[in-house]
């Protein structure tokens, strides 16, 4: 059993078939990827594992603990929750807060103190100097929040608005931002995209080293072919909703249907 098994989903839209029967196990420390042309299905499938659509026939279950829980009913915040962490295909940062303020959000989902713990906190903190349950958290978040910008490389422009960055820098913060919610699996949506290949040859390597530095299984869509081939382990490959091919980068470059569907249209 994997880390995540997704059994036979199928999404529809009305009378559109946007993703049927997609069957995919991930495991542990994996790095897999999802291709095919535009309006395939990849984004709807990431939208299922993610909360923000039930599929309308199927089931999606995430080990944890030993338990295969079933995630296939449950919110996009209690999903993150339970472990799954996402990027968009769009970068989507709080663009007018620093880099720390980005990754401090992130972070929010993991305090344990409640509301009114965090309206009294920081006026026992202010008034007479006590740290509380909350100050405390909040001192910790701040700490691990510096550990994690040191740790993707962004520890030299913590105080800068999340604007400023160049792009590489913004999705590489996006990046953190998911990563600051201590997630198993991380789902990249088209990191790559609008990178130049400089940008694009330092994801591949930043995208390897989260997965050995932070124990983490990586499911990632992507276009930019380079990307993609040198780094995922398999690659399951989506045509107009239906899953046409898995494998290897090997396999699936030698596949006929992948080429004649997508390879070789690019
Ligand atoms: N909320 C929705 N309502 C209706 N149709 C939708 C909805 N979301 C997606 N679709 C349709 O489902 C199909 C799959 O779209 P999806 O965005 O998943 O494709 P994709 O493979 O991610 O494409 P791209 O590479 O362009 O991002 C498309 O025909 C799209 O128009």
């Amino acid at each position: 059993m994997g880390i995540l098994n997704v059994d036979n989903i199928t999404m529809k839209f009305g009378g559109l078939v946007a993703v049927s029967e997609f069957n995919m196990e991930l495991k542990e420390g994996e790095i897999v990827g999802l291709i095919g042309p535009n309006g395939a299905g990849k984004t709807t499938a990431f939208n299922m594992i993610t909360g923000v659509y039930k599929p309308t026939i199927g089931n999606i279950y995430l080990e944890k603990d030993n338990k295969n829980i079933n995630i296939t009913s449950l919110k996009p915040d209690e999903i993150t929750r339970l472990g799954v962490a996402r990027t968009f295909q769009n970068i989507r940062l709080f663009k007018e807060l620093t880099v720390l303020e980005n990754v401090l959000i992130g972070n929010h989902l993991r305090l344990k103190s409640n509301w009114a713990e965090s309206v009294v906190g920081p006026l026992l903190k202010d008034t007479f100097n006590i740290d509380s349950k909350y100050t405390k958290e909040e001192k910790h978040m701040y700490e691990k929040s510096i550990e994690l910008l040191k740790e993707v490389n962004l520890y030299d422009v913590i105080d800068e608005k999340a604007y400023s960055l160049p792009y590489g820098k913004q999705r590489r913060l996006e990046i953190a931002r998911a990563l600051a919610t201590e997630p198993k699996i991380l789902l990249l949506d088209e990191p790559a995209a609008g990178m130049n290949p400089n940008e694009s040859l330092e994801l591949m390597d930043f995208i390897s080293e989260i997965r050995d530095k932070f124990n983490s299984t990586i499911f990632m869509i992507e276009h930019h072919m380079q990307v993609v081939m040198g780094i995922c382990e398999r690659i399951f490959v989506l045509d107009h909703g239906i899953t046409i091919a898995q494998g290897t980068p090997s396999e699936i470059q030698n596949n006929n249907k992948v080429i004649e569907a997508y390879l070789g249209v690019e």
